[in-house]
């Protein structure tokens, strides 16, 4: 099916208003309204799993003072459960703007939406500091930074800040051996490829689980990311704690660093489908409105993850829950 032809993408303004004529106006580069620099837009990617939203929730919650907006990306038709699992910064107060793209991967099927979701986050009457753009575990994010550079008009407003993929050190080995075969890139890959900064996270449990000397395993997934990437700047983490003077503001795409991009782009383009997801890759929205059993949740869980009953396996699970006797949102997570 052509791009053009799915279904339309679902763009849904979580909170905040915003006052078209005026915003039209600014965008149209009305002499009375002064030019603005172009806002920071920081692209996080990173394989299912691997700590994309503990990042956003980290910026988000440490003291800098920015105001931020965020957009996230869901590949299923669900709204709310990305957002459900970060916590806003200072009660929400540096947020300015929080929007959803659903229905699709950011880097092929809900592209527009992406372009249209910008335009109207750098039209907002206050001024924002910078964009974080989480996208889905699956995305290849060079076609995120081309629709930056190759929209005229996004192009003025808004800045390819630096691509920053997040990597399990746990499961990368086998996230990119499982392709290694195939003739076709995967998209740990491909993330690890286009960064300007790799966080190599969940290290304490490469140390936890005795895989030999940990330091070692993790230089040796060092060596690997710049087997990958020789211009990366890898950050070893835990839990995505990083120093953010390191991520953010970094005006990482340079003529040098750009005249690279371009030839991996080229070099993507020649070995690539237009289809690139490993579409035996699904997901699947269960949506109950009613208060559920937590114990039946549990037992069905256990069935589904470790006893495989329905024949499936699942690299990702993660869900806001309605709890009978609970006067809290329950939130759920798994992964592979
Ligand atoms: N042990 C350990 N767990 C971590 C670390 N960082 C994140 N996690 C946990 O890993 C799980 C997945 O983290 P997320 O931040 O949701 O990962 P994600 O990349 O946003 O996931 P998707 O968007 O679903 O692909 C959560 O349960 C986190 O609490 C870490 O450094 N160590």
């Amino acid at each position: 099916m052509e791009e053009d032809d799915e279904a339309p993408p679902l763009a849904v303004r979580i909170d905040g208003t915003s006052d078209r004529t005026e915003s039209s106006r600014r965008f149209s580069g009305d002499p009375g309204v002064p030019d603005r620099a172009p806002v920071g837009v920081t692209i996080i990617t990173g394989y299912l799993g691997a700590g994309k939203s503990t990042l956003v929730n980290y910026i988000l919650n440490a003291q800098h003072g920015k105001k931020f907006a965020v957009i996230l990306n869901e590949f299923g038709e669900e709204i709310g459960v990305e957002r459900a699992m970060i916590n806003e910064g200072e009660g929400g107060a540096l947020i300015e703007e929080w929007v959803e793209l659903a229905n699709g991967c950011v880097c092929c099927t809900v592209k527009h939406s992406l372009v249209q979701a910008l335009e109207q986050l750098v039209q907002k009457k206050e001024r924002l500091d910078h964009i974080l753009l989480e996208t889905t575990g699956l995305a290849n994010p060079a076609p995120l930074a081309s629709i930056l550079w190759l929209d005229d008009q996004l192009e003025s407003a808004v800045k390819l800040d630096s691509i920053i993929t997040v990597v399990d050190a746990k499961n990368l080995r086998l996230q990119l051996d499982e392709h290694r075969e195939s003739a076709s890139f995967p998209e740990a890959f491909l993330q690890i490829a286009f960064a300007d900064v790799v966080i190599l996270n969940k290290v304490d449990l490469v140390s936890r689980e005795g895989l030999g000397p940990a330091l070692n395993v993790v230089e040796d997934l060092e060596n690997e990311i710049h087997d990958i990437n020789s211009l990366a700047m890898v950050i070893r983490t835990v839990r995505c704690q990083v120093d953010l003077c390191k991520i953010l503001d970094r005006q990482a795409y340079d003529a040098r660093r750009v005249a690279h991009f371009e030839t991996l782009l080229k070099e993507d383009r020649s070995v690539s489908t237009p289809n690139r997801h490993d579409y035996n890759v699904r997901t699947l929205c269960i949506c109950e409105r009613k208060e559920v059993d937590l114990s039946k949740v549990r037992l069905w869980l256990e069935d589904l993850l470790w006893e495989s009953k329905y024949n499936m396996d699942i690299y990702r699970c993660k869900g806001v829950l309605n709890v009978h006797n609970s006067e809290e949102l329950h939130t759920l997570q798994s992964f592979y």
